[in-house]
């Protein structure tokens, strides 16, 4: 298991990349670091492969606190966005290199043995003699991947290992490293900037946002409890809608709307709304509907994405997304009017702390 205790890095220009971050990976999890670019997930993983020192804070592996371990030593596999193979050397000779190397180095001829379960296990086999340059990113990765786990580590670390594939291929070996640690049980923590990845991958997801832990759960719960709004934001696609209110003691109230409390459900309500206080609504574009009576909007454009089509409109002064099924009829510039589906909508504070 991984801890990580109040953890922060301040870089030498005096940029504080890490606030105070505490995580924990639990033995055998699979949890990813996700955030939009320079909210310190490198930063992170840096600091618990020990290739960067941290500023303050502890890193524990099942209880042992590895601040003061070399990088070699504290039992780690990790895999890169460039895949850092050695060019020179064969497949095999990638793989075998950290068995063959350092005080515990054993003989080739053994080494090959060993190897062998994780040149299996990541399909490799029929390009064992060649040399990286002669390969697609894809078994480039897949190499690193073998060669990170040959050392049986307890811990592998991934930094955006997909992001020099394409679309297709990622879903690929992203599905093909959850097998293979699933399968070794190797606690894994993997670098992502990407949602879907993330979701589709992790056991827990940590989301990050300017060097500060926003939310870590499962995916699921990412999605359907955002804690605050930048978790509703940065998770889900089409992007949330967001609309400012003002509650008046009975509605909250926007310029072209307004939605009465009593409309909402009791239990979800997470803590009193406050006569004259801002809020923002956030209403996921699958949460809309389209429905005589509704509110009146005018569509802008519309992107088939497959099932569905995104429906663009503006509300309230902010660019608006309507998902429907793509049977739907329905064309730019056309009127249509629009309900909530109250329930399911969040709130959030003026501090952007979830209310509802
Ligand atoms: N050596 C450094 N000196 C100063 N600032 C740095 C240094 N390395 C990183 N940073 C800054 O620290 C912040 C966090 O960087 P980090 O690489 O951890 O982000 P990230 O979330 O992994 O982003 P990306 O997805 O773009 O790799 C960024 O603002 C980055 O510019």
């Amino acid at each position: 298991m991984i801890k990580i205790e109040k953890l922060n890095k301040v870089y030498e220009n005096g940029y504080e990349a890490l606030k105070s971050v505490d995580l924990e990976v639990p033995k055998g999890a699979l949890m990813s670091l996700l955030g939009p670019s320079g909210c310190g997930k490198s930063t992170i993983l840096n600091i618990v492969a020990g290739l960067l020192d941290p500023t303050k804070g502890d890193i524990k592996f099942d209880g042992e606190s590895v601040i003061n371990k070399h990088p070699k030593d504290r039992d780690i596999g990790m895999v890169f966005q460039n895949y850092a193979l050695y060019p020179h050397m064969s497949v095999l000779e990638n793989v075998i290199f950290p068995l063959t190397v350092g005080s515990n180095k054993i003989k080739k001829q053994e080494a090959v043995k060993i190897a062998q379960k994780y040149i299996d296990l990541t399909d490799i086999s029929d390009i064992k003699d060649k040399k990286p340059k002669a390969l697609s990113g894809g078994q480039q990765q897949r190499v690193a991947i073998a060669r990170a786990l040959v050392q049986n580590p307890k811990i592998l670390l991934l930094d955006e290992p997909l992001s020099n594939l394409d679309a297709r291929l990622r879903i690929k070996i992203r599905e093909e490293i959850r097998s293979i640690v699933k399968k070794l049980g190797v606690t894994t923590v993997f670098v992502t900037h990407d949602q879907e990845e993330a979701l589709s991958i992790s056991d827990y997801i940590a989301l990050m946002d300017k060097g500060i832990i926003q939310q870590v759960d499962i995916p699921q719960n990412l999605y359907l409890n955002p804690s605050n709004l930048f978790v509703a934001k940065f998770i889900g696609t089409p992007i949330i809608n967001t609309y400012k209110a003002s509650f008046d003691g009975n509605s909250l109230i926007t310029k072209d709307f307004s939605i009465k409390l009593s409309e909402l459900e009791n239990s979800r309500f997470r803590e009193e709304f406050k006569s004259g206080e801002d809020y923002t609504l956030a209403i996921r574009p699958e949460h809309l509907k389209i429905s005589e009576g509704g509110i009146p909007v005018e569509v802008i454009s519309i992107e088939m994405i497959g099932r569905y089509m995104i429906v663009h409109f503006d509300l309230d002064n902010e660019k608006s997304r309507l998902l429907v099924d793509s049977n739907i009829l329905i064309n730019e510039g056309d009127r249509i009017n629009l309900s909530i589906d109250y329930p399911s909508i969040y709130i959030f504070d003026k501090d952007d702390r979830r209310v509802y």
